[in-house]
């Protein structure tokens, strides 16, 4: 039987992406997109919005969970920090599992949103494409490997409509190799500006551009006095991201609740 979806963020740059893909897909069922309240798309046939999209007039956008019939199985929430923690609160009571790929929320927005996996499956991954998941590992390796002498950069480059800073995804870097050596986020260092002394040999620099239309940038770089690492990820298209968050809605159907990752999906796990 096909997967019920609901896309939260719907007519956002991922949003429309994740529409087009669901309801190209034999084994899911799109069932509605919501936006905020004050949108002046609510109401509207998706289809009135995205062009592409391969599903019946009556597939609409909406402001708020309840209205939407049939209920679906899962959510995929590509939208903004607040708009998730409110909804996730909301698809809990109702017993819907998520798959989250919102970025930019604080350490305690991320604990409070995590907590509604008691009652239901839910994913929360940064970044939902296999090369980067393949990175998350390889740079917790390498860094592991290395030891002390080499010191750890990250430098990300996103478009310029990207509001969080550095990226979800570069924290997911540095989150992995933080578990791999012993390090904690407040070994984490952000732009250095000014007179900010020699860097220690714990500290992880994170650097962020923002320029055109780049879709994601990822280069973890380590040196040493004598030679230099770097690992590099370039996303070409954020369909690798919506591809994955519906692989990812697929595999946690039907999933006791839990928090899962999208290693999980991967390369299996829990
Ligand atoms: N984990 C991953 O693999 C990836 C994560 N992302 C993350 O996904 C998020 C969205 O990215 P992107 O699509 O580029 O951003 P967009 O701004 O294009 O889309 C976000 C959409 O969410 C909407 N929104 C805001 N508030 C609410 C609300 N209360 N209820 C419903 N919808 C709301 C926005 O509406 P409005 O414009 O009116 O504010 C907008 O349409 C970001 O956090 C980004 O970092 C992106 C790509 C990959
Ligand atoms: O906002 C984006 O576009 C992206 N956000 C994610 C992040 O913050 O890591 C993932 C991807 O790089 C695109």
């Amino acid at each position: 039987m096909a997967i019920k979806v609901l896309i939260n963020g719907a007519a956002g740059r991922m949003g429309r992406r994740l529409c087009c893909l669901a309801a190209e897909d034999e084994h899911m069922q799109l069932v509605g997109g919501l936006e905020r309240v004050e949108s002046p798309s609510i109401g509207k046939s998706l289809k009135e919005l995205e062009p592409l999209l391969q599903c019946g007039d009556d597939i609409r956008l909406h402001s708020n969970l309840s209205d939407v019939s049939p209920q679906p199985d899962v959510i995929v929430d590509f939208s903004a920090p607040a708009a998730s923690m409110k909804l996730a609160e909301e698809a809990a009571s109702k017993g819907i599992a998520l798959v989250i790929g919102t970025t930019g929320l604080t350490e305690e927005e991320d604990k409070k949103l995590h907590s509604h996996s008691a009652k239901v499956p839910m994913i929360h991954a940064m970044n939902y494409s296999l090369g980067v998941n393949l990175v998350f590992r390889l740079s917790a390796d390498i860094a592991k490997a290395l030891g002390d002498d080499f010191n750890i950069e990250i430098v990300e480059g996103h478009h310029n409509r990207k509001v969080d800073s550095p990226s979800g995804t570069a924290f997911g870097i540095a989150d992995a190799v933080c578990a791999a050596t012993g390090r904690t986020r407040a070994d984490l260092v952000h732009g250095r500006s000014g007179q900010v002394g020699k860097r220690t040999r714990r500290e992880i620099g994170m650097h962020a551009i923002r320029l055109g239309s780049i879709v994601g940038d990822h280069t973890i770089h380590f040196g040493s006095d004598f030679e230099r690492i770097e690992l590099t990820h370039k996303a070409q298209d954020r369909d690798v991201f919506a591809a994955g968050a519906l692989r990812a809605a697929k595999w946690l159907a039907g999933k006791p609740p839990a928090l899962y990752d999208m290693q999980d999906v991967l390369f299996g796990g829990k």
